[in-house]
């Protein structure tokens, strides 16, 4: 999803011409850069399908291969068979229908047709028996080829850099990148349709031929009328699909944020439901407007093709009167031509009908193999050298830009932080220290200048080896729906020589403070912590924070990254903290995020960033006593009146305080 901004035309909100421009007010809107469905959509055409629709084909069986082989050579087995046996049935029509009108007594008929009887009624049990073996298969297919996309997209995605979700449009790929593999599973059972009726279809022009060679050009022309509809009409529905795509997004992204339980409380307390549900309706009547436009766009275009279908049918029956009436076709040769008429027009059908859904799924899924691509684009591909420790990190002019943004994040940043040293980043809101602590922990690469670990860019670094060197508390860390053990291992246990794993997950917590919460739940680590799920047990803010932290003191981490590590908790769980971390420090190197000024007096140097730039770097005592950006916030953060507080040892009852 990509909160854009309307192009610069379309913010000037006051007429042509006028001086003061308003700029109009932005709203969320589903875009993908460079999205070239529209074109796709329109180029819908009889013949870009029939290029097309061999690929697609190809393709799903390629996917169904990929996950069972052998399925994938029963499946096509029995749709040769089955097609071969549709000829033949028809075939066995012209020999039944030649012994019924032959001369003679009705029994000798009769036993005459039988050979062709048992023929007829043999090839239609095998094929129903074959169709029930091509449903199984496909039923047994279908969700595997769905789940093997799934996991090349999670692959594609978690093996991303970090990097990839800040550029534009990298969301949205996303979405409709799962949308492919929703419709994944749709794929296979739309290409055997069309492989069934393809193999209708050449068993009964075969048969045709056979009957008299005019009827197939004929027929095929008679189709064409209702084939050029059929497509008109895919094409309507496809971009019509494509008008309500954002609308339809927009609608399941407003849907997870009114019944969200982190935004539940919110929904209720700013009385924002009818506001949101006005925009929900809004945007549903957006969609209904488009599909009803369509959807009467598409009958229109359905009843020309039904109508030009019903001449050109009436022409083919005329020819083949014509052709009994003038003696070239026998009796019984045209009862075989009817029911090869009927395949025929049913085949014709059934690929352009087909067809046209295929080809819908296969734009979703260009989507799917884009994003793959996208997501291959970012790829994590640095080097291979695998760290230890780090000892010393050491960014050296350092700079960083997000994607597309107007001035860099970070700008010339040199310092480092040693094992056993800790070293605060402060700042005013923006100011660029969460970015600069995940470049210190290799989660983004420098954009210029370099970060090194022990002198090794992080550039060289094997990315999973060196993230697990690290330990990271984010500002929003994860709340993982599993057990309390596992929020703390994360599903990493590790044991010490002579230790249990649990010994290691206790010393984190104790350190943390989680201990506390562990020794309150129901089951102690093995409690689910997530009330909403599987009725699990859930936290306060602060418990989950405590919890945040023992999963980072847990990790066998060379380098420690903590962002704003105790905005949740109380003031002795704080102190525990601060009074725990030079502890922490010892075998690590630290690097402490905060805007609570007291608490950096812990630091061994503190790096001030002002809009992205260093501009101070000392310890506390330099910086406290220095003129410059944290001698004034700390003035300001300390510039409170003390609150009058009653003497302690006068414990007369106080008048209430009436507010
Ligand atoms: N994912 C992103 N994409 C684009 N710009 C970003 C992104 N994250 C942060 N920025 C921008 O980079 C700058 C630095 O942000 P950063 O989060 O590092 O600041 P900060 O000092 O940690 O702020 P705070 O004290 O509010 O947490 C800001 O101008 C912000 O708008």
């Amino acid at each position: 999803m990509t909160q854009q901004a309307a192009p610069p035309d379309e913010q000037d909100a006051t007429p042509a011409g006028a001086d003061n421009k308003q700029p109009v007010s932005e709203e969320l809107r589903w875009e993908i850069p460079g999205d070239r469905r529209h074109d796709a959509g329109h180029a819908i055409t009889l013949r870009t399908m029939a290029r097309r629709l061999p690929q697609l084909i190809r393709r799903a069986m390629g996917m169904a291969w990929q996950v069972d082989r052998n399925s994938v050579i029963a499946l096509l087995v029995c749709q040769v068979v089955s097609g071969v046996l549709e000829a033949l049935g028809l075939l066995a029509v012209t020999g039944t229908i030649t012994a019924i009108f032959a001369s003679g007594h009705i029994t000798e008929r009769l036993h005459q047709a039988a050979p062709s009887l048992i023929l007829l009624a043999s090839a239609a049990g095998v094929r129903a028996v074959l169709g029930i073996a091509i449903g199984g298969l496909s039923t047994r297919l279908s969700p595997r080829i769905s789940r093997e996309a799934e996991l090349r997209l999670l692959d594609a995605a978690t093996h991303a850099e970090l990097a990839a979700y800040d550029h534009p449009g990298f969301n949205d790929r996303w979405d409709a990148a799962d949308r492919g593999v929703e419709v994944s599973q749709d794929m296979l059972n739309q290409s055997q349709n069309i492989i069934a009726a393809a193999a209708s279809l050449i068993a009964a022009a075969a048969v045709l031929t056979s009957v008299h060679p005019v009827l197939l050009p004929l027929l095929v022309l008679a189709a064409l009328p209702q084939a050029i509809a059929g497509v008109r009409g895919a094409r309507l529905t496809y971009l019509a699909s494509l008008e309500t795509m954002k609308d339809r997004r927009l609608l399941g992204n407003m849907r997870w944020h009114l019944v969200d339980k982190q935004n539940a409380d919110q929904i209720r307390s700013g009385t924002m439901a009818d506001f949101l549900l006005g925009r929900y309706r809004a945007a549903g009547a957006r969609v209904d407007a488009a599909t009803d436009r369509a959807t009467w766009a598409s009958a229109k275009m359905s009843l020309i093709g039904s109508l030009a279908g019903g001449l050109a049918a009436g022409a083919v029956w005329a020819a083949l009167l014509f052709l009994i009436s003038t003696g070239r076709v026998s009796v019984a040769s045209a009862g075989t031509a009817t029911f090869a008429l009927r395949s025929v027009a049913a085949g014709l059908h059934g690929i352009i009908g087909y067809g046209a859904i295929i080809f819908r799924t296969g734009m979703y899924l260009d989507d799917w193999s884009d994003f793959l691509d996208e997501a291959g684009g970012h790829r994590i591909a640095r080097g291979d050298t695998v760290p230890t420790g780090p000892s010393v990190v050491r960014a050296e002019d350092l700079t960083y830009g997000y994607p597309y943004a107007d001035r860099p994040a970070l700008d010339g940043i040199t310092l480092e932080v040693r094992r056993g040293e800790v070293l605060a980043l402060v700042g005013e809101n923006g100011s660029g220290k969460t970015t600069l602590s995940k470049l210190l922990a290799a989660l983004y690469l420098p954009s210029g200048g370099s970060i090194t670990w022990d002198g090794a860019d992080t550039r060289t670094l094997d990315a999973h080896a060196a993230w697990a060197r690290v330990a990271v508390v984010p500002q929003d860390y994860a709340k993982w729906p599993l057990t309390a053990r596992d929020n703390i291992t994360l599903g990493q246990p590790v044991t010490v020589h002579g230790s249990t794993a649990d010994d290691a997950v206790n010393s984190a917590a104790y350190a943390s403070g989680a201990d506390e919460v562990v020794a309150s739940l129901r089951s102690g680590l093995d409690t689910l912590l997530a009330r909403e799920w599987w009725g699990g047990q859930e936290l306060s803010g602060g418990q989950w924070q405590r919890v945040a932290l023992a999963r980072a003191f847990h990790r066998d981490a060379g380098l420690l990254v903590l962002d704003e590590p105790t905005a949740a908790l109380d003031p002795r769980a704080e102190h525990r903290i601060f009074t725990g971390l030079r502890e922490l420090a010892a075998d690590r190197a630290v690097v402490l995020v905060t805007h609570r000024l007291t608490n950096v007096t812990v630091a061994d140097k503190i790096a001030v960033l002002d809009q992205g730039r260093l501009v101070q770097y000392g310890t506390f005592a330099q910086l406290r006593d220095a003129p410059g950006l944290f001698h004034d916030l700390w003035v300001l953060q300390n510039d409170r009146e003390p609150i009058a507080v009653p003497n302690q040892d006068d414990h007369r009852p106080q008048d209430p305080v009436l507010f």
